[in-house]
């Protein structure tokens, strides 16, 4: 199974990157995880730079059509992570298991981001900072595929 992460900037943190490895090293077992660091315009207005980053995203998005698009949003319906689960469970079995999972840019996304028919997924109605959300991404994915294999993972 493929699955890309695909964010704005990089973890500019020794205990940040530390924490991520530590997961995509663990997923290494189950998936080859591919992380796409794109540049986060963040000097203009908050609108102007929603609307740049946004429509960089989608750019970027098109050499992923293959993939199913799971968009990371705060405001969308929230996920446990069994269902977070059978999201990458209903994917594993296909010829082309392939997964891109968006984090977002600071300024959100733009409205025209919005009304793609991207599958949209929030962790809680908390705001995290993109480089821990990082984190807790990969250790939900890890996660998700100790629940798929019925392996033991502490609680
Ligand atoms: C700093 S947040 C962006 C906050 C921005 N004001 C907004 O409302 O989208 C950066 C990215 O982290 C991810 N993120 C942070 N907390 C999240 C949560 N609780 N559930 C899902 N995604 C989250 C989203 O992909 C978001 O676009």
């Amino acid at each position: 199974m493929n699955i890309k992460i695909i964010c704005f900037g990089k973890l500019d943190k020794k205990f940040f990157i530390d924490s991520f490895n530590e997961y995509v090293n663990r997923i290494s077992k189950y998936a080859n995880l591919q992380v796409i660091e794109l540049k986060e315009e963040y000097q203009k207005e908050d609108v102007v730079n929603k609307s740049i980053n946004s429509d960089l995203l989608l750019e970027k998005l098109k050499t992923f059509s293959d993939h199913e698009i799971i968009c990371m949003d705060v405001s969308s319906k929230n996920y446990s992570t069994e269902e977070f689960t059978s999201i990458i469970d209903n994917n594993k079995n296909l010829k082309q298991a392939k997964i891109a999972f968006i984090i977002g840019p600071s300024d959100g996304y733009s409205d025209k981001f919005l009304t793609q028919n991207y599958k949209k997924v929030s962790f809680g109605n908390i705001t995290l900072p993109h480089q821990l959300f990082r984190i807790i991404l990969a250790e939900q994915i890890y996660r998700a595929f100790k629940i798929m294999n019925n392996e033991k993972y502490h609680k």
